[in-house]
C-alpha cells in the first residue's frame, strides 16, 4: 500500500500542479500539494504501522486520500481530464482494497470535501485542458492503472494459493499426513460412480490397531500418537498412488483400492500386517503391534458410500471377533 500511495500521489502531483499553475493559485496551494505528494505517504504508512488495528487505520488513510482528491478537484476548478481520472482512480482503488463499503465512504469524503471547497471558491469551472495538463495526466492513467492491475493480480494469485492450501487442510487428518473421512468419502463416491459406468473390481480395507487403548494406557498418549504416525507411513508405503489411505478417527484407518480384486487386496493387507509386526516405535517398549483388517469389494449395484464402508467395517468386526491379528474378507 505504501508503494502504491507513493506512486499514486507522485503521478497525481504533475497534472494537478499543471492546472494550479494555469489557474495561478497561491503558493500555499502548491506547498500543500507537495506535502500531499511527498510527505503524506510516509505519514499514512507510520500511522498504520503504529496503530493497534493497522487495517482499520489504513482504511481511514484511504478515505483521507479520497477527501484530498476532492480538495484538488475543487482547486483545479473541475478541470475535466485530471478531475475525472483522479476521481475514477480513487474510487476503483478503494473498491479493490475494501469493497463497496470502503468505496462508498471514499465517495462521500471526496464529494463532501469537494463541495465545501468548490462552493467556498465560488464554484469555478476550468473547462480548457491544455496540452501540458493532458501530457502530465497520461502517466497517471497508464502507469497507475497498470500497477493497480499487477497488484490486484498478485493478490488474486495469493488468495488462490491460500484457498487451495485451506482446501487441502480441510481434507487431511490433522495429526497424520493422510486423508481424512471427508476426502475418503469423496473418493469412494467417485469410485462407485466410475464402477457404475465401467464395471471392475475395487476393494475397501478397514484397519484397526489391536489393543491400542493398552498402548496409550501403558506408554502414554505420545507413544500412542507415534504408533499412529508409524502405521499411517506403512499404509503409504504399502499402497499405490491411485489408492487412498485415510484415517477415520482414533486408531481406525481405511484404504480405498481402485481396480483391486479381493485377492490382491488381501496381499496388500498381508504386506501391511508384516510391516506393522516389525516396526520399531513400540518394540523398544516390548510391545508387538498387530492389526485387524477387514476387506470388502464393491458389489454390483452398490452406490452408497455408507453401504460399502459398513461392509468393510463388518469384515473388520469378524476379524476382531475371530481373535484379532488377522485379515477377514467379505
Ligand atoms: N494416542 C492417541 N490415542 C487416540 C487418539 N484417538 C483415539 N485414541 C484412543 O484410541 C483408543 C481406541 O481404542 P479402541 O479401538 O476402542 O480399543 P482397542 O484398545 O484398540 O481395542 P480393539 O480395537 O478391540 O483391539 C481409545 O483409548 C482412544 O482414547 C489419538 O489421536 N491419539
Amino acid at each position: 500500500m505504501y508503494l502504491m500511495r507513493i506512486l499514486g500521489t507522485l503521478l497525481c502531483f504533475f497534472p494537478i500542479l499543471s492546472v494550479l499553475l494555469e489557474l495561478q493559485r497561491p503558493l500555499w496551494c502548491i506547498l500543500l500539494l507537495a506535502a500531499n505528494a511527498f510527505l503524506w505517504p510516509t505519514i499514512a504508512f507510520l500511522r498504520a504501522r503504529k496503530a493497534h488495528l493497522p487495517l482499520q487505520i489504513e482504511h481511514q488513510n484511504l478515505v483521507i486520500d479520497a477527501g484530498a482528491g476532492g480538495l484538488w478537484i475543487a482547486l483545479m476548478a473541475v478541470n475535466p481530464l485530471p478531475s475525472v481520472v483522479i476521481a475514477t482512480i480513487l474510487l476503483t482503488d478503494r473498491l479493490s482494497a475494501g469493497g463497496f463499503v470502503l468505496m462508498r465512504k471514499a465517495a462521500l469524503a471526496l464529494l463532501a470535501v469537494f463541495m465545501l471547497t468548490w462552493i467556498a471558491l465560488g464554484t469555478p469551472f476550468d473547462v480548457l485542458v491544455t496540452q501540458r495538463t493532458m501530457f502530465a495526466t497520461l502517466p497517471l492513467i497508464g502507469i497507475y492503472m497498470l500497477a493497480l492491475s499487477v497488484l490486484t493480480d498478485s493478490i488474486a494469485v495469493k488468495l488462490r494459493i491460500k484457498s487451495r492450501e485451506l482446501e487441502r487442510i480441510a481434507m487431511m487428518d490433522p495429526l497424520l499426513d493422510i486423508a481424512n473421512r471427508r476426502l475418503l468419502e469423496k473418493r469412494i463416491q467417485y469410485e462407485l460412480d466410475k464402477l457404475r459406468t465401467t464395471p471392475g473390481h475395487s476393494s475397501l480395507m478397514f484397519i484397526d490397531i489391536d489393543n491400542f487403548k493398552e498402548v496409550n494406557d501403558r506408554f502414554g498418549h505420545k507413544v500412542g500418537d507415534a504408533l499412529l504416525v508409524a502405521v499411517s507411513k506403512i499404509l503409504h508405503i504399502a499402497t499405490r498412488k491411485t489408492d487412498t489411505p485415510a484415517r477415520l478417527g482414533g486408531d481406525e484407518f481405511v484404504i480405498l483400492l481402485p481396480d483391486t480384486p479381493q485377492e490382491e487386496a488381501h496381499a496388500v493387507a498381508t504386506r501391511i500386517m508384516d510391516a506393522a509386526a516389525v516396526m520399531t516405535v513400540v518394540q523398544e517398549y516390548a510391545f508387538k503391534c498387530t492389526l485387524s483388517i477387514g476387506i470388502a469389494s464393491a458389489l454390483p449395484g452398490m452406490n452408497d458410500v455408507t453401504e460399502w464402508l459398513k461392509a468393510a467395517d463388518d469384515a473388520l468386526y469378524q476379524a476382531k471377533r475371530l481373535g484379532k491379528n488377522q485379515i477377514y474378507s467379505h
